[in-house]
This record gives C-alpha cells, structure tokens and sequence, in this order.
C-alpha cells in the first residue's frame, strides 16, 4: 500500500510531501519517527513514540491504520501541533455563501448567523482577492430564517438581480445574484444543492475505504444531462445570438418583459448544467453527485465554462467545447490567466473520472510550476498507459520532450486512449520544448485537446479553434471567440486561487472509480508462492506425501503461478500450453515469475518425471534455482562454446524423444510403459517403479534402478521444461555481448522445441522483455499459454495477451499480471514470490520517502523491494525439502544434457 503525505512540521510554513509505502494494515506508529524526521525535525526516523501527529484539529491515535480515513492519499498531518482552529460544525440548515463567478471565485462560506462581511480586506469574513472589491464593500447579516444584505460604502457599489443595494439592508433570497465588484456571489441553503434541474438529490456519493489509501466511489448510472438542458435555450456562447434575439422584442413593455424573464430563466438552468467553481468544489468535496459524470458519450463533455456574460441577461455561461475547439488559447496577464486556467482544468477534473480523462501539463520555471504543483494530487494526472514517469508532467526541457514524445506517438495511431487534455503554460515566456505544432495540429483528431496559456495574444498558436483574451485594467474580463467564429465581449472570467486549487485536488486524490464486478483490489498487492502452494511448512515429508498420491502417467505438469480474484491461479502445460509465454517491461517480475514456474513445476512432481533446464539470455536470474533438484541443465549467456554444445543437445534430445516414442505421443507412451511394468509386478509409485512410501532422507545420490526387466530396458523418458529468461536477448543479443556468436543456435534449438516439443513432452516457458521482437517467431507462435506483466505501452500488452489491460498496471505492484489460455479467457493474477525472505506473519518493511513534484516527470528509479531479515530465501527452503523428498523417495536425479 501506498499512500502521499504532506507533513507540515511544527514551525508553520515547513512542510513536504513523502510516500509512505506499508503493508495493508500497518499502523500509524510504525512510520511516526520516519515521517517526523523527513519534516526537517531533527528527530531520529526510529524514535516514533514521542511524535504527536494531528489531521486537522484531531490528535491521530499511534494505532490510526495507515491506508484507512484520515491516512489516504493527499492528506495533511501536522507534527507536534493542531492545524488550525476546531471549526463549527454546519448544521443541516446552515447556509453558504458561494463565490460563483470572478478572480477569486469558488469560495464556499458558512454562514453561521449575524454579520458576515465581504471585502478585499484579510479582517472580511469572506476575502475576495478582487481589486474591484472594496476592503470591507458588502455585508450579509442571518438572523434566523431572515437573510438581508446592505452595502458598507463601496466604491463600485453592490448589486443584487441588476439591481443595487444601498446602505440600507434589504431582503436577500436563496438563488439570487449578488455582483461585487467583479465577482458574483450567491446564497444557497444546503437542500438546495443540486435541486435545480433534476439533477440528483444532494445525498452525496457513497465513498468506500479500501484500506489501501483510497476511497472507491461507484460510477454515475447513465450520463443523461438534467431535464432543464432539453430545453430550448440560447446556448450559452451565444450571448449575442440572444442580444439580437433580444433586440428583435418590438411588442410591448410586457411581451419583453416576459422574454426576459424566460432567458433569465434559462440563464439560470445554463448555470446549472455548466457548475461554477463553488460546486466544482462542493463535487469534489462531496464527493458530491455531479463528481466525475461525464463519460465520453456525455453532451458536454470536455466542455468548459470560461465565465459569465452579462448579455442580454446577466450572468449568462459562456462556455467552450474542447473536442469543437481543438486548441483553445488563453492569452494574458499573469497571474490572472493562471487563475483562470486553474478553474478549466479543476472543472474537467471534477466532471471526468480518471478512466475518462488524462491530464497532462507541460510548463518551464519554478515559479510557474509552484503554481500547478497542486496537479500533483488529481489522480488524472497519474501515468495509466505506461507512460515512463510518476506524474504525466513536462517541468523541464527534457520531461517536456519526453511527454511531448508520448503524445505526438499517439497523433495518427488508431489505439483507443482516453481523451487528454493537455495544459501548455508558456505564461512566463519561456517556451515549451518538443514537437508541439504537430500535437497542436493533429492532436484533437487523436482526443488530445491542449489548453495554451500566454502572456501575449500574438503568441497563441494559429490553430487555436477557441481563443480568450483576457482585458481591461485588472484583467478580470475575456475576449472570447469561439470555435464557430462568434465573439463574446466583456465575460467576466472565472479565476481561482491557488489555495482553492490546492483543497479541490487534495479532495479528489485518494478518489478512485470503483471497478464492476471484478474488483482490481480483490487482488493482494503481494502474494507468496509457498501459501499459495499450500507448502508454507515446506517439509520433505509433506512433499513426499503429495508425490506419492500422483498419478504414475506422467501426466500433469501444473504450474502455480500465484493467486487470482477467486483463488489459486495455475496452469497446466500438458494440457493447456505446450508452451508458455511472460512478457514485460524491465522491473515487472518476469524472472521472478520463471523462479515460480521452476519452482512451483517442482513441487509438482518428482524429479525422475520432470526435469528442468534453465538458460539465461542475459544475466543469472535463475542460476538461483539450480539448487532444485530437478534441474538438469543450466546455461548462461557469456560461454558461447557451451551454447553452441546446448542447442545441439537439445536438438538431439527431440531426436532421441522421437525415436524411443516410435511415433507416438509422450503422454500415451508413459501409459504403456506403465501398463507394461505392472504386467511385470512392479509397485507403480513412480515413473521407473522406484516410488513407495516416503524414506528416511539420505545423501543425494544416484541410486541403482530396482526396477524389472522389461521396465529397466526403456530409458528414461521425464517431462521436460526448458525455462528461458530475457528471450529477446537471444533473438536480438546485445553489441558486444560476450554470447552473441551463439545466440542463433540456441534460438533455433528453441524454435524447434516449440515446433515438435508438445508431442515429445518437451515444453518451453519463455520470458521477453521486448515483445515486439520476439513477436511472429516460432516460441511466440506455439505459446498458447500467455502472460503479460506491466508492459510499457498498451500495444505490447495486445502483442502479448490481445489486451492492453497490462499497460496499466501500476508499477508499484510487480508481478502483477494477466493470463490468456488458449481458450481466449483473461485472468488477472499477482505472481507468488519465492525469492523473497518473507517470514509467513511478517511482511514488507514500511518505508518514508520525501517526494520532490518537480521531479515527477521523470523515469522512476527502480528501488529493489526490500526485505526482512537475511535469512534463507523461500526457495532456497523448498529446494532443501525437495531434495529431501527426491532422495527419499529413490527418485534419480536427471542427468544433464551437456
Ligand atoms: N511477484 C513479486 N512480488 C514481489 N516483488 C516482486 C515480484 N516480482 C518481482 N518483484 C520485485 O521486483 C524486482 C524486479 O523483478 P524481476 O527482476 O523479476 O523483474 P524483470 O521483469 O525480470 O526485470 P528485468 O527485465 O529488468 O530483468 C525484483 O527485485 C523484486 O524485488
């Protein structure tokens, strides 16, 4: 398990963000010193007793579960001292005051009774940051059930409806429009959140703890708009089709007045269906009904409210169509342009889910990039289409190539992606770097929609389908031109804080979409081959026991590979395969998957029925498992004279196999030749009548073979497994590797082992690290058992498993992975470990590590997990138990094949 932490340390202002990677279950106290000191304490990591770590006002218990409500993704611990004061908690009826349009819009305020001030002033109840607003300008004042507001003297006066509100207090009703300066207030009374429109009831969404750090919500039914959105309304970018329309009222003072009273009306369903940042924030805050629903089939999705209009009625959305606009600029001063590129990208965040969105931003400068660090928290900004990063971020020259790399890849591809929106801030007038005119161009047509952010007009790219230009003195107007060529004047534009950027996406982070009836989590983020194997006390006896029970055919050659949603997950190569192939990115567990096969494989059976050669494409992954003793053959890469021996070997080896079976099928052979020993009295134990009940283990040794006469002439015939790693370092061996002479001969051994092996009783369990290298050739053909592990790139995942669900696996979680049988059938797994030294009640150490956001973008490095203790590995402890069991059971030993 995974979680973000910010740790603000007891000095205000110190804080930083750390992972804090534990197994499910871990409690607060374990990490307590370690999260202490990376707050710059001075303390030591170990000393966790005496830490006091708070979420908001509360003290968190030392036994607080980590992964669960308050410790999940994004929060905020406070060391040694509350943050900030214990606030009154709102009652049912407590109204807010929202801040739904301006520079400083989103603000929701409680309004708690008496007198609630709003100005520009810190002492104001309700702060604007609006320089329109004076200092103290306007007051709202609850007295029970009664809401009245007067202004305080303002300089630009206060407006309630288009009408002005003078010093003295006059009645103000839940839904009404209060214009201060340039922003737009609104009181609202809690039942009505959401009852505009039909749209649902403000039950709120039912957010689940997975234990993990996240909270799983269910998805939105269908993606219907609310019923007042059928109705026939100015759209809301048509401010001036409905000037006109307005002009065009020539029948009297009251037919007009009828009119607009309609368009007010329907100006006020636009408001509705189009959210203002305040109920972007109450979403995602929630999470509220409205969070994450709009799929791609919605009417309105990627579609952006810039702001209000005042045209032909007042507060009129003017809103854009990202998939219409393709590009849409966003031209002026700093930092008001920002604030209003903040409210664009939150309200897409909040209205599409992280399986409907992609988020991506590329910006230059430390300053700019304190100012979206905030992005850090949207779970739409998290790599799920293996992109080489933690965060889908272009900070600097080279992220933003790489990035820019990634998306231009998908401009004229056909693979299905979500849609993505792209933020380029070349705001502080440094330029983005990479091949930006190409995505500017052809991206919308492969759903990726940028949003270009400039100081100057004249800098936004040609192609921008949609422009805003923000004007006037404080720059809180837009000059809005929209795709369809029609200019919208004086909008006044939503602007957010950074702060209130910085709430809304520490909402939205431990948020996840909870999956259909197969839930990902049903998977454990680890498991251990020994449980799954059901040998976690390995003994030879226990062993002995099951070899015992087997069936003498030489049948089944059963492969654990770990565990699934509903249990154990395995594969049978007799039956299934004849051959099995892993693929993966580098670091996704694909050696440690072969160990498995090896291991699990011989557990299975003894090791005169089933023999094991291991090679080695590249480095010594499974030179671990040679203590098994069924392994007969190991091959590393850099002898080539002994690879050149083996792949002869091998070859005569599916040449003597052909000759002792006379044409017939390995597993019908073994049937006679059994048939043929009991016709001879012989105990039908095992394979050469050498079985029987379990002995006392001696010294590994060959022994005489007891077996009768007609028996004893027939060689030895096991099952045969030629387990290879870094298979594509053999059919593309590396310049200067030292095998490289004799990788073609050993591929060829290989392709022929595919070929005739399944009647033989010859199988190959292959891993690549390149699938689109070893795609097409005779090991990929044959496989009809086949794995993906996380793949870099949904169309490797295709290549391998005719999915591309292995794209998104997390890289936290090796060996996690899908299987495909033959049958076409698709099974997510999480490989069993039996490398590791995991104590069967212990489990992974829980590590603090300080996170850097400006390094987000780049590659990951790839920590190896660390383990507890140093004592034996889980496979070193079942290969001693096979041997046992081998020798016990007068089991001969396989010779090797070189
Ligand atoms: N099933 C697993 N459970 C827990 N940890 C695992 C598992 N598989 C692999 N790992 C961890 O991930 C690391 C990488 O695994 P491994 O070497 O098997 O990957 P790989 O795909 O073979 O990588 P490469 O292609 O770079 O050799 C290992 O050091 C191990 O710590």
């Amino acid at each position: 398990m995974q979680i973000r932490l910010t740790v603000l340390g007891p000095r205000s202002g110190q804080s930083c963000d750390v992972l804090v990677t534990a197994p499910t279950g871990t409690a607060l106290s374990a990490v307590a010193g370690a999260i202490a000191a990376s707050a710059g304490t001075g303390q030591p990591a170990r000393s966790g007793a005496a830490v006091a770590l708070y979420a908001g006002t509360e003290r968190l218990p030392a036994n607080a579960v980590l992964g669960h409500p308050p410790l999940v993704d994004g929060a905020v611990v406070a060391l040694q001292a509350p943050l900030g004061e214990p606030a009154t908690q709102p009652s049912e009826h407590t109204p807010r005051l929202k801040v739904v349009g301006g520079p400083d819009a989103g603000g929701v305020h409680l309004l708690h009774g008496g007198q609630a001030r709003v100005g520009r002033s810190a002492e104001a109840d309700v702060p604007l940051d609006d320089p329109d607003v004076s200092r103290l300008h306007t007051v709202v004042t609850v007295d029970g059930d009664r809401m009245t507001v007067a202004d305080l003297g303002s300089t630009n006066g206060t407006a309630l409806d288009g009408l002005l509100v003078g010093q003295r207090p006059v009645p103000l009703h839940p839904g009404e429009l209060l214009r201060v300066g340039a922003s737009t207030l609104e009181l609202q009374l809690p039942r009505q959140v959401g009852d505009d429109a039909g749209s649902p009831p403000p039950t709120g969404r039912t957010a689940v703890p997975d234990g993990e750090g996240h909270l799983q919500v269910a998805a939105v039914a269908t993606p219907s708009p609310p019923s007042a959105e059928v109705q026939p309304a100015p759209t809301p970018h048509s401010g001036s089709r409905a000037m006109a329309l307005a002009r065009r009222l020539t029948s009297g003072r009251s037919a007009q007045a009828r009119e607009l009273q309609r368009l007010a009306e329907q100006a006020r369903a636009l408001r509705v269906r189009y959210p203002d940042p305040a109920e972007v924030l109450l979403a995602a805050l929630g999470p509220g009904p409205r969070l994450w629903g709009r799929g791609a089939e919605h009417p309105d999705a990627l579609t952006v409210r810039l702001g209000l209009a005042d045209e032909p009625v007042p507060a009129v959305p003017v809103t854009v169509d990202l998939r219409d606009a393709g590009v849409l600029g966003l031209a002026g001063a700093a930092p008001q342009a920002r604030a209003v590129a903040r409210a664009l990208v939150a309200q897409v965040a909040a209205s599409h889910g992280p399986s409907a969105l992609e988020l991506v931003l590329l910006t230059s400068g430390e300053d700019l990039a304190d100012e979206w660090a905030w992005l850090r928290w949207l779970p739409q900004c998290r790599p799920a289409q293996g992109q080489d990063c933690r965060l889908l971020l272009g900070l600097d020259p080279e992220q933003q190539q790489r990035r820019v790399a990634e998306l231009t890849a998908r401009v004229g591809g056909t693979a299905p992606r979500r849609p993505t929106v792209v933020v380029v801030d070349e705001s502080s007038g440094r330029p983005v770097r990479g091949e930006l005119t190409r995505l500017y161009e052809r991206g919308a047509a492969a759903g990726v929609f940028v949003v270009q952010v400039t100081a100057e007009p004249e800098r936004l790219s040609p192609t921008c389908g949609a422009r805003a230009v923000l004007t006037g003195e404080v720059a809180a107007h837009l000059d809005v031109t929209l795709p369809d060529g029609t200019v919208v004047p004086e909008v006044v534009a939503d602007g957010v804080s950074t702060t209130w950027a910085e709430r809304f996406a520490r909402a939205l982070a431990p948020l996840r979409e909870a999956e259909g009836p197969r839930p990902r989590s049903a998977l454990p983020d680890s498991a251990r081959l020994l449980d799954a194997l059901d040998l976690a006390l390995a003994t030879p006896a226990k062993i002995s026991a099951r070899w015992a029970e087997l069936p003498t055919t030489g049948g089944a050659a059963t492969a654990v590979l770990g565990t699934a949603a509903d249990g154990r997950c395995a594969v049978d190569l007799a039956q299934d395969g004849p051959h099995l192939l892993v693929g993966g990115a580098p670091g996704a567990g694909k050696t440690e998957l072969l160990r498995s096969v090896a291991a699990s494989l011989a557990a299975a059976d003894r090791p005169d029925r089933l023999a094991l050669v291991l090679i080695d494409g590249s480095g010594d992954g499974l030179w671990i498992c040679t203590d098994l003793p069924h392994v007969c053959t190991y091959l590393g890469s850099t002898d080539p004279v002994r690879m050149r021996e083996l792949a002869q070997a091998l070859t005569a080896e599916l040449n003597r196999r052909e000759q002792v079976l006379g044409g017939r099928d390995f597993a019908a052979w073994q049937a006679e030749r059994l048939l043929a020993r009991s016709r001879d009295g012989a105990p039908a134990g095992g394979a050469d009548g050498t079985g029987g009940p379990a002995r006392t283990a001696g010294p590994r040794r060959p022994r005489p073979d007891p077996a009768p006469a007609a028996a004893r002439e027939e060689p030895a015939l096991p099952r045969l497994v030629v387990v290879v790693d870094d298979f594509d370092a053999l059919v593309a061996p590396a310049l200067g590797s030292p095998g490289r002479q004799s990788t073609g001969s050993v591929v060829r051994a290989l392709d022929a082992v595919a070929r005739r092996g399944a009647r033989l009783g010859v199988h190959l369990v292959a891993a690549t690290g390149r699938p689109e290298r070893t795609s097409g050739g005779e090991v990929d053909e044959q496989a009809g058992l086949r794995i993906a592990l996380r793949t870099d790139d949904p169309a490797s995942s295709r290549l391998l498993v005719h999915v591309e669900d292995a794209a998104g696996v997390d890289e936290s979680v090796p060996g996690r992975g899908y299987l495909r049988r033959p049958d076409g059938s698709v099974t997510p797994f999480q490989t069993g470990r039996v490398s590791g030294r995991i104590p069967r009640t212990a489990t992974l150490r829980p590590t603090v590590v300080p996170l850097d956001w400006l390094r987000m973008g780049d590659p990951p490095t790839r920590r190896p997990v660390r383990e507890l203790g140093n004592g034996p590995t889980d496979l070193a402890l079942l290969a001693s138990a096979l041997q046992r069991a081998a020798e016990s059971a007068d089991a001969l030993v396989p010779s090797p094949l070189v």
